[in-house]
């Protein structure tokens, strides 16, 4: 082929592309500038993908005034928070499509009163934090981290004196929002011989194990608590001081929801007093700051919130993303909305 005609040839396929690619959607991703996750190339072959932290784009706060103002689609991917101030600089928006299962960082309520609805991870993640928040459990009781400690640090070779765990089956786990990983939760831990029970907003007429009204009574009668509620105004420090209490000296949390539904500061005390059992704990209040006193305590399991991801539970979430964003563009019913009070 002459020179000529293979050049004619290559801008008339760019051309196409362009126009092509005029005809898609626009979808604007809003993320931590620091958090890239590998969704966009897979949105990028069915939208147009507008990121305001991409190199060539001005600041983003004039890149959304410029650039984003017909943009009915969001994209928040990870824990970025997207604020009533940055909703209000998007006056096309009608759908935040969020990666995480918790949208506390989204302010969701500016969005209902924008009639913007909010779509989140639905059920992508749900068994990997279950079988985490397993691990963690199982890690305190039977001093999983601190045998491996054991092991590295030599105290073994010389026969210092191991301190036993505690066995799993016929603990009474007490679990703190009932949704959809909690089901997973307790699903795993009956067949580890636990009884189950429950606190909620509501209870689950569904649901076989005995519910509590408040977290206080379930926890006077649980050996072991699982925070996996979602964080609101309601649920903030839900596991407070007067919990811990009631949950007494050989009680364990373990915590795969968000740092703030502890009272850290009290739970600190509480497992260096010695008025806890112990903790597992893959959220915290201030990440990725963790207290360093909780780094010299052996009945504590530490993770840098992690529960959800797997490259399996990843490639969940971004067929969901993809889902959504493809089910609103074709006015078809989304998968996961929130319907948070
Ligand atoms: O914590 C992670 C999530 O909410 O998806």
């Amino acid at each position: 082929m002459a020179v000529q005609e293979s050049s004619d040839l290559e801008s008339f396929a760019q051309n196409q592309v362009q126009s092509d690619q005029d005809h898609l959607p626009l979808v604007l991703v809003h993320r931590l500038p620091s958090f890239d996750i590998p969704l966009t190339p897979l949105l990028q072959s069915h939208f147009i993908v507008l990121d305001p932290h991409h190199s060539s784009h001005s600041p983003p706060n004039s890149f959304l005034y410029s650039q984003a103002q017909s943009v009915r689609a969001l994209v928040v991917y990870g824990p970025c928070p997207l604020t009533a101030d940055t909703i209000r600089l998007l006056p096309s928006l009608e759908l935040v499509v969020a990666t995480s299962a918790g949208v506390d960082h989204i302010d969701v309520s500016e969005c209902r009163l924008r009639g913007i609805t909010v779509t989140n991870a639905g059920d992508a993640f749900s068994e990997d934090v279950a079988d985490y928040a397993v691990a963690l459990l199982v890690g305190v009781l039977r001093r999983l981290t601190a045998a491996d400690r054991y092991v590295r640090s030599g105290l073994w070779r010389l026969n210092v004196e191991y301190p036993l765990g505690s066995k799993i089956g016929g603990k009474r786990v007490g679990i703190v929002g009932l949704g959809r990983i909690g089901s997973e939760v307790a699903k795993r831990l009956m067949a580890f011989g636990c009884s189950i029970a429950y606190n909620s907003r509501k209870k689950k007429p569904s649901v076989p194990y005995p519910y509590f009204a408040n977290v206080y009574d379930l926890a006077t009668n649980s050996d072991v608590l699982v925070v996996c509620c979602a964080l609101t105004s309601a649920t903030h420090h839900i596991i407070s001081r007067e919990v811990m209490k009631a949950l007494g000296k050989e009680g364990v949390l373990i915590n795969v929801g968000r740092g703030a539904l502890v009272d850290e500061k009290e739970l600190f005390q509480f497992l260096t007093r010695g008025e806890i059992g112990g903790a597992g704990l893959d959220v915290f209040e201030n990440e990725p700051d963790v207290p360093r006193e909780l780094f010299t305590l052996d009945n504590v399991v530490l993770s840098p919130h992690k529960a959800v991801l797997t490259p399996e539970s990843l490639e969940s979430v971004f067929q969901l993303v993809l889902a959504n964003l493809k089910a609103f563009f074709s006015n078809k019913p989304l998968m996961s909305v929130v319907h948070q009070e």
